[in-house]
Formats: C-alpha cells, sequence, structure tokens
C-alpha cells in the first residue's frame, strides 16, 4: 500500500460514515477544485484538516491549500517586545514587523504543514504568494504600512503544481510592482486565488461555527446587505471583517464559499454532504 493510499484508508476508516453517506459524492470529485483557508487560529488542529485534504485528493479533486497565522505571528512580536497594532482586522506592518511576518509565515508555519502533510502522506509543495508572482499588489493606504491590496492573481504556478499532482500550501504574502514584499490578509489571498482558479468550492476554517448574528445565534445563510448590516452594527469585528469581504468577493465566482469550524472532526468530508454547515454565502 502505498503512504497516500494508507493516508485516504486511514481518512476514511476514521469517518466511515462520512464515507458511506457520501459514496455518490465522493465518486464525483474529479475535475473539481476546493480552496481551503485554514486560519491562523485553527492551526493546532491542521493534522485533522491535512488528513481530510489528502483524502479528498486522492480522491481526484484539486485543493489548495492557503493558511493564515495570525495568532503565531503575535507570539513572535510579542517575544521580541514588537508592538501588535490592527486596523478594521489587518495588521499595520511596517518594516520589522513585516520581517517577523516573513519568518513566521514561511519560515515556520509553512514548513511545518508541508512537513505535517508529506508524514500523513500527502504530496504536497510549499509556496508563498510571492512565488512565481502569484499575488500581485500593491500599498492601499500608508498607514498601514507593508500591507497590500490585491491587484492581481497568477495562477499559473499553482495550476503547474496542482497538474503535476501536488496540493500547493500557500503562504499569503505578495510582490509590489517595485518588488518588495507585502503582508496579505490569508482570507482574501484565499478568496482572490478561488476565484482566478474557478474554484467550485471555498471554505474558510476558523475557530467558530460560523457568523453569529445579532442575537448570538448562528447565521446558516448570508447575503451582502446582511454582512454590511452586521459589520456596520459592529457585530462582525476584528478578523471576520477580512473574512466577510473574502467571502463576498468570491460568491461572485465561487459557487459555494462558507466559513465552518476546522476544530470539527473531519469537517471539510462533512461540508461534501451538502447539509447545513457553519455560514454559507448566498447572492
Ligand atoms: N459576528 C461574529 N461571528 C463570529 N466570529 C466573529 C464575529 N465577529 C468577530 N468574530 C471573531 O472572528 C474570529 C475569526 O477571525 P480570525 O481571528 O481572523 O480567524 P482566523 O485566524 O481563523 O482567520 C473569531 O474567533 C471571532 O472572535
Ligand atoms: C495584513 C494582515 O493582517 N496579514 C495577516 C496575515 C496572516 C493572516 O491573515 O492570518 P489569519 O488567517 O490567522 O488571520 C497578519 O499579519 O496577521
Amino acid at each position: 500500500m502505498t503512504t497516500s493510499s494508507l493516508a485516504v484508508s486511514e481518512c476514511t476508516l476514521s469517518s466511515t460514515t462520512h464515507a458511506n453517506k457520501s459514496r455518490h459524492t465522493f465518486s464525483s470529485l474529479k475535475g473539481k477544485t476546493f480552496v481551503v483557508k485554514l486560519g491562523g487560529s485553527t492551526l493546532e488542529y491542521q493534522r485533522m484538516v491535512l488528513q481530510d485534504c489528502i483524502c479528498l485528493h486522492a480522491l481526484g479533486a484539486s485543493i489548495v491549500l492557503a493558511h493564515g497565522g495570525g495568532p503565531m505571528i503575535n507570539e513572535w512580536l510579542t517575544k521580541l517586545h514588537i508592538p501588535i497594532c490592527f486596523q478594521h482586522g489587518l495588521r499595520v506592518t511596517n518594516a520589522q514587523t513585516l520581517e517577523v511576518v516573513r519568518m513566521v509565515l514561511c519560515g515556520q508555519i509553512n514548513q511545518e504543514l508541508v512537513a505535517m502533510a508529506t508524514l500523513l502522506g500527502g504530496d504536497v509543495v510549499g509556496l508563498c504568494g510571492t512565488d512565481g508572482n502569484i499575488v500581485q499588489g500593491h500599498i492601499a493606504d500608508e498607514s498601514l504600512g507593508f500591507v497590500g491590496e490585491i491587484d492581481a492573481i497568477h495562477p499559473m504556478l499553482v495550476r503547474q503544481v496542482i497538474d503535476d499532482g501536488y496540493i500547493p500550501i500557500i503562504a499569503p504574502l505578495g510582490l509590489a510592482p517595485n518588488g518588495s514584499c507585502l503582508n496579505m490578509n490569508a482570507d482574501l489571498v484565499a478568496s482572490r486565488l478561488a476565484s482566478a482558479l474557478q474554484a467550485s468550492r471555498l471554505t474558510f476554517l476558523s475557530d467558530i461555527d460560523g457568523i453569529y448574528g445579532s442575537d448570538g445565534s448562528l447565521v446558516a445563510e448570508m447575503n451582502e446587505a446582511e454582512a454590511q448590516t452586521l459589520i456596520e452594527r459592529g457585530i462582525i469585528t476584528n478578523g471576520m471583517i477580512p473574512k466577510v469581504n473574502a467571502c463576498l468577493h468570491a460568491l461572485e465566482d465561487v459557487p459555494c464559499v462558507q466559513i465552518a469550524n476546522g476544530r470539527t472532526p473531519h469537517v471539510l468530508l462533512h461540508t461534501l454532504e451538502d447539509l447545513p454547515l457553519g455560514t454559507r454565502f448566498v447572492h
């Protein structure tokens, strides 16, 4: 048995119910592209998420894993006594902060995901948004420092990696026209990648079940007007603001966009059952 088929059987065995229930869904994954965004808040559950990615990949889907790492960047900034500051969910990034962002996202988190996925039998390639000019952007707001707004996604390298049979694992950095590296919000990178790849599904895995509304209960479906109202009323705050904007942006090109809890066992397999799960964005 190959390492890849081992990973599939481990995944399928530990989720026999899903495999049985979803036999029809699983048999039709060829040609489908799933973009998964793994939030920094959920990286401790990376093993389970990677297992599901490897399983779906072995069953024929093209998988792209985009990751964040906000909490780990905060940990390192704190250790180094560098101040932490966010505006509307985006990190204010001066030159010193950018050095730490790059080291943590690429040197630590991306490398750990690649090592863990390889150990689990996956064929993965670690990339960062600057590789092959995948994520091109510019500084949109001087007050945020080296934070990029995305101008273009060049998905050729990602497509090549997929076509060669690998799962690309992508860190959220970008390149400015002058060649300088920019800190990008990972949700926005995942969203734009999903659009550029014409993905059939974009799933944001975070540390909450989905979006909580004004009465504190989970909102199963949300459209743009409802999202804007919740942002204006201060019910959607912090990192959820760019995440919601990313979801709304992707909805123009991607038929299924949802936020789900990355701590739920085999949540990616659940997403294929088309049962209510987390918050799904609708027109
Ligand atoms: N209305 C809301 N519903 C759910 N979570 C919200 C809401 N508003 C703000 N949040 C916050 O958004 C967080 C998820 O965003 P973020 O911290 O950026 O996560 P990630 O690292 O997974 O991308 C939640 O942990 C929660 O604290
Ligand atoms: C500009 C900006 O805010 N960049 C983010 C990049 C990481 C990220 O987005 O991580 P999460 O998905 O865990 O939030 C940051 O520096 O934290």
